[in-house]
């Protein structure tokens, strides 16, 4: 007889999906965007789902811990995390967190626990009959905004022909791109993402921007491609503009000394990134807003104690994403709909991925006025699309890519790029 919750199987596929040749501080990113989808199968056939990043040292890192992991219940992630940890100890590899080298190291075992947590989660909520929200406390929301995601970009990738959304190179461009995102999903607040033009290109953008959309909190992140002095600058420059200015310079000192004079509160996914680099942070005061991200804070229940320690030490929380799919999608829905002190619009790489093509099976989730409608089906709401997993794996063989380096490239065009931070 099976028993209830015990791992049988785990299954990692990678796949890879098209992307949009999106600009920023380290280059440029590929056609292709990598992830690794993460299935945990019970005695009893209920499976469970986890999305992760497609390079392939996670991989690896992913396959090492999901062998012992087999004959644990989906109840024991304080096991299962231990595990992760261990299967660590004699890991030399560096990189492969699927952030083009924008984010430090730190936090690779959360990197790596991360989907197996989730993957359990969306099983305890199956067996329960309950959502994953519910696992995390209740939804404190129905719906979850998030927030119009710009990027500078090519028309094309070179040599093809313009995708839907041309080029935005210039202010102009920037406008014609957030009409075109919120037209179609309704947000709320503009995230622009810099660190690809001189300072006073992006804040002149960012300026045309208020003057179009004067009603939607802005938000400009050059993934610290600044240094201390010029971010200072373009502070001053965005006083009352932006409601916070995120990764202006490097590193927690960096951070700290802009905050001591920047009108705005500074926000962060590069200098915070593991619960290690909290005490540092707090004790400068370097970041008043940290950029949750459940796929490197160790999941959704490490991301609630995310949440509950900034709402301790004064500090506000918004939310990180990179390139994703819907099963990643799903989660930090489930995640943001039950954190209370969760004060801004989600990021999103939603609109930059082809509609039809994801791992997901269509309709479980829907957008209404720039928020995800938090599915109240068990655990996590999605269920795999068999078929297209197999196509979105066969795109990984065909493909040809085996980590994301947008350096790598852009210097197929421009040789003498430099992804060096800070630049300015
Ligand atoms: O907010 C951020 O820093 C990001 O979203 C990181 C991403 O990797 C972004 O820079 C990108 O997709 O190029
Ligand atoms: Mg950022």
């Amino acid at each position: 007889m099976s028993r209830r919750g015990v791992i049988k199987d785990v299954v990692i596929t990678p796949v890879a999906f098209h992307d949009m040749p999106l600009l920023n501080s380290v280059g440029v990113h590929e056609p292709w965007a990598l992830r690794s989808i993460i299935e945990i199968v019970c005695e009893d056939g209920t499976y469970g789902l986890g999305e992760s990043y497609g390079d392939s040292t996670h991989l690896g890192r992913l396959e090492r811990a999901a062998g012992p992991i087999k004959g644990l219940t989906v109840y024991d992630t304080n096991a299962i995390h231990k595990i992760c940890v261990e299967s660590l100890t004699d890991d030399r590899s560096t990189g492969g967190d699927g952030m083009a080298g924008m984010v430090t190291t730190a936090s690779v075992a959360d990197k790596v626990f991360s989907p197996f947590e989730v993957a359990c989660l969306d099983i305890q909520g199956k067996l329960a009959g309950l959502p994953v929200s519910q696992l995390l406390g209740g939804r404190v929301r129905d719906s979850v905004q998030y927030s119009a995601y710009l990027f500078y970009k090519w028309g094309g990738h070179p040599g093809e022909p313009d995708d839907e959304y041309g080029p935005a190179l210039d202010p102009a461009g920037l406008i014609k791109q957030a009409h075109k995102i919120i037209d179609e999903f309704g947000f709320k607040a503009i995230k622009l993402k810099g660190g690809v033009y001189p300072p006073a290109q992006e804040v002149e953008a960012i300026k045309e921007l208020r003057k179009a959309f004067p009603d939607l909190p802005l938000r400009l992140d050059p993934n610290a491609a600044w240094t201390v002095e010029t971010s200072k600058w373009v502070a001053n420059e965005l006083k009352g503009i932006v409601e916070y200015l995120e990764d202006p310079a490097p590193e927690i000192e960096g951070m700290a000394a802009v905050a001591k004079d920047a009108p705005m509160p500074l926000a962060t996914n590069m200098a915070v990134v593991a619960f290690s680099h909290l005490p540092p942070s707090i004790l400068q005061n370097a970041v008043q807003v940290v950029l949750s991200d459940h796929h490197f804070w160790g999941g959704l229940r490490r991301s609630q104690t995310l949440a509950s320690i900034c709402a301790i030490w004064g500090m506000r929380l918004s939310m990180h994403s990179n390139s994703h799919l819907g099963i990643s999608l799903a989660a930090m829905t489930h995640l943001a709909s039950a954190t209370p002190n969760l004060d801004y619009a989600c990021d999103t790489h939603w609109p930059w991925k082809r509609r039809d093509e994801d791992v997901i099976a269509d309709g479980a989730l829907k957008w209404a006025d720039g928020a995800l409608v938090v599915p109240t089906a068990p655990g996590l709401g999605v269920e795999l699309d068999r078929a297209k997993l197999a196509q979105l794996h066969q795109n990984y063989l065909d493909c040809g890519l085996t980590k994301r380096d947008d350096t790598t490239y852009m210097r197929k065009f421009q040789p003498d790029f430099s992804p060096k931070i800070p630049k300015w």
